[in-house]
């Protein structure tokens, strides 16, 4: 009962104090979908490109508006995604779709825009440990590698997003400060990335500690600039995407099929599941533009393919009864 007292007072109050629905009728969320990269970058499983390929198409088809489909970072550290290239110049982009790639540095940045990349996505980690392991470089050398990006980037009319990951929690230093998000959310804002993704790389987030950092962050800017990435390795992911769209935040990323993890965070397990996103948000009345039964047919092609059960209870519990 206590319960669902509180998840009628979340809603209500998403409803009505959240700056973006407030002005809207309509209520709606922008769902990054991030399965083809940070869904199968960590995958051991080879993905033949041509797979990646049907897969990105098929998600093209549901009503998805931004498609992160792959990375250009160095394919000894991330294997994975050394078929950049072919991916982002084989996929068939639908108009009214973005699809933005992920970017280490000034190297990769050049092969996106030589690829014909339209956005671009860098990243740089709230923890020494984190950033070390997974860019080799400390967090400072990283705010350095991401100006070079984005003013290689601005020079060619390249929009930028920026990630900050390990918000609530690092693999390798344990809890990370509110203020150490802020102040990178702040710095990255203020070197030209539009938007700033805050990651729960390792899903360690909880309802209390997702508030404390997004309080922190939200002191140094407003919610449209904000959107919410959880792994959902504790099961908490729904609820801290919760707690986000209660604070105004109205960008969420996902992947479908709950896809995904971080080679450099082990034990890490993948997004939430896009599918149980939209079956939540919809079920809350917010308008998400994608249909739920193209997508768990997405998410269904790639399971298939790694032969895996999609991590994803929306797509186990309706996959048998579509027609
Ligand atoms: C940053 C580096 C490159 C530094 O790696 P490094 O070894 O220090 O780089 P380097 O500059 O010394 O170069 C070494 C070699 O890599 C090559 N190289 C260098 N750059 C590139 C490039 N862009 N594309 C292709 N090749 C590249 C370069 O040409 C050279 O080749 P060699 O001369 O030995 O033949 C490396 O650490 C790297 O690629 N790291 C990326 C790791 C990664 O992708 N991790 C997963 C990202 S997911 C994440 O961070 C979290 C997020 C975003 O999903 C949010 C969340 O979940 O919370």
């Amino acid at each position: 009962m206590a319960l669902r007292l509180n998840c009628k007072k979340i809603i209500s109050r998403f409803i009505l104090k959240n700056p973006f629905t407030r002005n809207n009728s309509t209520l709606s969320v922008r769902i990054v979908e991030v399965g083809p990269r940070d869904g199968l970058q960590n995958e051991p499983t080879r993905v033949d490109t041509d797979v990646k390929i049907e897969f990105i198409n098929k998600l093209s088809q549901t009503g998805l508006r931004t498609i992160e489909v792959t990375s250009f970072v160095s394919p000894k550290w991330v294997p994975q995604m050394g078929d950049n290239l072919e991916v982002f110049s084989g996929i068939d982009k639908q108009t009214g779709v973005t699809y933005p790639v992920l970017v280490p540095n000034v190297q990769g940045c050049k092969s996106a825009l030589k690829a014909g990349a339209e956005e671009v996505a860098i990243f740089i980690a709230a923890s020494e440990g984190f950033s070390r392991k997974n860019t080799n470089c400390t967090i400072q050398e990283s705010l350095n590698r991401t100006k070079e990006v984005i003013d290689l980037a601005h020079e060619n009319n390249t929009k930028v997003r920026g990630y900050v990951s390990c918000v609530v929690g690092c693999p390798y230093d344990g809890k990370v400060p509110p203020a150490s998000v802020a102040k990178l959310t702040e710095s990255l804002l203020s070197l030209g990335c539009y938007e700033i993704s805050l990651g729960d790389t390792i899903g360690v987030g909880t309802k209390s500690s997702v508030t404390a950092m997004l309080e922190e962050v939200l002191k140094v800017t407003s919610p449209d600039k904000i959107a919410i990435h959880c792994h959902d390795t504790y099961g908490q992911g729904l609820v801290n995407i919760l707690v986000a769209l209660d604070k105004g935040v109205t960008v969420v990323d996902s992947a479908v099929a709950g896809l995904g993890g971080c080679p450099y965070a082990r034990g890490a397990t993948g997004n939430v599941a896009t599918e149980d996103l939209v079956y939540m948000l919809e079920g809350m009345g917010v308008r998400t533009g994608v249909n739920l039964k193209e997508l768990i047919k997405a998410g269904r092609y790639i399971s298939d393919f790694i032969k895996k059960p999609p991590a994803s209870r929306v797509n186990n519990a309706l996959y048998s009864k579509l027609s």
